[in-house]
């Protein structure tokens, strides 16, 4: 087990945005958070990350407690994201961005880079070279030193997923991916998960596109008003009549 959530519970004044929810993501796995609009979807992925603290309940990642840590620990111990919006540097290259992922992963020392020790520029060297990496799987090599803003939302995408990779996280939890995305860069979406996982990384993921959804997620929590109402493999969510009530009622 990589992720367990144990009776997580979360309010924002008088609105209970999770409640009493607890669900487990096995190492390696691809699992999808589905729910109608303000299910607390994405609550649930704050208080992961650390952006939320929850009030009540754990979170356990890798056998530690996580529940209320910073987000910077959180991303240290292996846990990287990307957003419902895209949050990039704009005014900054793909590289640079790509870069900006990668500072946990750092070993210098600020003396280290002052007077640009061996350790430095081996550090240096090897950053770069993981960079490289990302850039080649993500198939941005074309872009590497283009500034962000310039790219179209497909790419900036992309650049999203390739910052998250390069802090060399053991879980990916990737926020509305395929949002915005044409046909052929969903695709090519999903066939990137696969390969993020094949290289052993698990995958944690909200999306609202359905048939992306029943195709690629192998397990899948279902939320609703801050609850899990179902939970299953995705031939049983579809026929769950709960499930499909809670989307027709949303509609
Ligand atoms: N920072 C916040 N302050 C106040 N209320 C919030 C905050 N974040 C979320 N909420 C509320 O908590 C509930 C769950 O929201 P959340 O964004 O987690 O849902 P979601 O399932 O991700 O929705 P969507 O699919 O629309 O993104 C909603 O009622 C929302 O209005």
């Amino acid at each position: 087990m990589l992720l367990q959530l144990n009776n997580v519970f979360k309010t924002f004044g008088g609105i209970v945005a999770i409640n009493n929810l607890s669900f487990e993501v096995r190492n390696n796995q691809i699992l999808g958070l589905i729910g109608p609009n303000g299910a607390g979807k994405t609550t649930v992925f704050n208080c992961i990350t650390g952006i939320y603290k929850p009030e009540k309940g754990t979170i356990y990642f890798d056998g530690k407690n996580i529940t209320g840590l910073k987000p910077h620990v959180i991303s240290k111990l292996g846990i990287a994201r990307t957003f419902q919006t895209i949050r990039l540097f704009p005014s900054m290259s793909v590289a640079e961005n790509i870069m900006a992922g990668r500072h946990t992963k750092c070993r210098q020392t600020w003396f280290d880079s002052l007077i640009r020790t061996p350790k430095y520029f081996k550090d240096e060297k090897e950053n770069w070279l993981k960079i490289k990496y990302y850039i080649d799987l993500l198939k941005l090599s074309e872009y590497t030193t283009s500034i962000v803003s310039s790219l179209p939302y497909g790419l900036q995408r992309k650049v999203e997923i390739a910052r998250a990779l390069a802090s060399e996280p053991k879980l990916l939890i990737l926020d509305e991916p395929a949002a915005g995305l044409n046909n052929k860069e969903t695709q090519e979406l999903v066939d990137l998960i696969y390969q993020i996982k094949a290289m052993g990384i698990t995958i944690l993921l909200i999306e609202h596109d359905m048939d992306m959804m029943m195709s690629l997620a192998e397990y899948i929590i279902v939320m609703n008003f801050g609850e899990k109402i179902a939970e299953g493999i995705p031939s049983e969510i579809q026929s769950n009549p709960q499930v499909i009530e809670a989307y027709l009622g949303s509609e």
